[in-house]
């Protein structure tokens, strides 16, 4: 194994090692001299891989790694596990997959969990996983820069540790695999260019805060957006007494969440072993018409292309139905169907106008606009990861291994079932290097010379 040069052992963490501390103190082992004001960050020697993130994604890859022998070192920012579904999800939300699409690799769910495990045995699954890996990750450690140092081969990653405190400790982690496992779903995505919020005196909330509809009893919402989030908020809200109201821009393809008793999705992915993507979807199309009706009668036309089609070449996730669509049908949802972009103008005090001019008050407006990766705003590499977007630009199967040891563990928009091929792939690449490292010399001495 790769032997480290610095002082002595992060006591949470045994595979780190303090390389040199802020301000110059190349001694000191204890905490004193990090994150003192304008002072270089502390260094930190990671032996295995660093991996940003502790969702699935970041779980699964760690597991993956560990079980072959590998430690490595998982950055989190919020202060728990699993913080995408324990803090940004809705109370009563279930996989809208079944559980053998959303497992991880070499941990099943427990038994008796039901084929649709809800948000908080989906927590406690995770939980568990971490817990059965050992995985420990470093809480509380946002990474704000990672870039790769050609001149020693290295990954330079910058975390601030401590932020809830008030003053954030930088620490920087040197390693020579990086692999990104921050989400699909990062950030919420609000739409531009509309104006007023601050003076609209009702809440403006986007779902990922959205807990549950109790709080909207008796209230007129407005939803905005309508993809899987918009449509079981939309549904949630209904189902606790309060008016919504939803705003559908485009045109998108519902599909019944199962058919003839087989998940829809566990049937496209029997059905696409053996039929072009294409027919495909028309089978699923054909399903779809039979059992939720013609969906343009209820203002929710289809698009023209099929929705695996669509899934596969946008990313657009169709929407699953769990029973939205009946309240749509019986106009216990009210749509909002404006065709033209951004639907909304501007807030009113009280509401919202619309594009096409109309206004209405509404007591509240969630934002169901989807989410952005947030790889930009701390990756300095534009290779791999698209600039753009935060995805890896190479779609999946090979969206998982860039240049020089980084990674991208959940990017392929395939859901759970892309974070455990990503999670496999990665682990395999890496355990290969890690075993040569240990074979050759020159790999090991060139890890074990460094100094930061
Ligand atoms: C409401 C909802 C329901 C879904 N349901 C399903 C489903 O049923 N089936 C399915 O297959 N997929 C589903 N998905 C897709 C979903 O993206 C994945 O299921 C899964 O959460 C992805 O895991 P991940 O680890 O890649 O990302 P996340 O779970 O988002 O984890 C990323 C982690 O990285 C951390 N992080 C982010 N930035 C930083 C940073 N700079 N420094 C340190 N840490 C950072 C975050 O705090 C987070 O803990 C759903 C998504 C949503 C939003
Ligand atoms: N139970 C479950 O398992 C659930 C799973 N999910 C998953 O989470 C992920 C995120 O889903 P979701 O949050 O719905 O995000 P999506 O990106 O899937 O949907 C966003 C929706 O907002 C619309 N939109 C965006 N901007 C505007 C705007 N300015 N005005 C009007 N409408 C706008 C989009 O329209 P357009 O299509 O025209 O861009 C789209 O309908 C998906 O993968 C989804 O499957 C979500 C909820 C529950
Ligand atoms: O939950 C999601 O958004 C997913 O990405 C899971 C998923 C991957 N491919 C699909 C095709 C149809 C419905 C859900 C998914």
């Amino acid at each position: 194994m790769p032997t480290s040069r610095g002082e002595g052992q992060e006591p949470d963490h045994p595979t780190t090692t303090i390389l040199r501390r802020g301000g110059g103190d190349g001694g000191g082992t204890g905490g004193d001299a990090a994150g003192d004001g304008g002072a270089a960050p502390r260094q930190v020697w990671v032996p295995g891989p660093v991996i940003v993130g502790a969702g699935p994604s970041g779980l699964a890859t760690a597991a993956c790694l560990k079980a072959r022998g590998v430690p490595s070192l998982v950055l989190e920012k919020d202060a728990c596990v699993a913080a995408s579904w324990r803090h940004r999800t809705y109370e009563r939300l279930r996989l809208h997959l079944p559980r053998c699409f959303c497992e991880l690799p070499l941990a099943p769910f427990p038994p008796g969990t039901p084929p649709y495990p809800t948000r908080d045995q989906f927590v406690a699954y995770l939980d568990g996983y971490a817990r059965a890996f050992g995985i420990a990750p470093r809480l509380g450690a946002r990474v704000r820069s990672a870039a790769y140092d050609a001149a020693i081969g290295f990954w330079r990653v910058t975390a601030d540790e401590g932020a809830e405190g008030g003053g954030a400790t930088a620490t920087e982690f040197v390693s020579r695999w990086l692999v990104v496992a921050t989400g699909e779903n990062a950030e919420p995505a609000w739409p531009e260019g509309v104006e007023g919020m601050d003076g609209y005196r009702g809440v403006a909330m986007h779902t990922s805060s959205y807990k549950k509809g109790d709080e909207f009893r008796g209230k007129n919402v407005l939803v905005v957006g309508c993809g899987n989030s918009g449509m079981e908020v939309s549904l949630d809200l209904c189902n606790n007494g309060a008016k919504a109201s939803m705003v559908v821009r485009d045109k998108l393809h519902v599909l019944p969440r199962e058919i003839l008793g087989i998940s829809t999705f566990g049937l496209s992915v029997f059905l696409l072993r053996w039929l072009p993507i294409k027919r495909v979807d028309s089978v699923l199309l054909f399903f779809s018409r039979l059992i939720l009706g013609d969906t343009e009668k209820y203002g929710l036309p289809r698009p023209k292309i099929g929705p695996l089609q669509i899934k596969s070449s946008t990313g657009k996730t169709p929407v699953l139905d769990i029973g939205a669509l009946r309240k749509i049908r019986n106009g216990e949802i009210k749509r909002e169907i404006l065709q033209v972009v951004p639907a909304i103008n501007r807030f009113t005090e009280n509401g919202v106008e619309f594009i096409d001019g109309h206004r209405e008050d509404f007591d509240a407006v969630i934002f169901a606009t989807g989410y952005k990766s947030n790889v930009p705003s701390w990756l300095k590499e534009e290779e791999f990861f698209s600039h753009a977007d935060g995805f890896p630009r190479k779609p999946f199967p090979h969206s998982w291994r860039g240049k020089n040891g980084l990674y991208a563990a959940g990017f392929t928009r395939k859901g759970l079932m892309g974070t455990s091929y990503d999670a496999l792939r990665i682990a395999g690449d890496i355990v290969d290097q890690w075993s040569e490292a240990f074979a050759s010399p020159t790999v090991a001495h060139r890890s074990s010379d460094h100094r930061a």
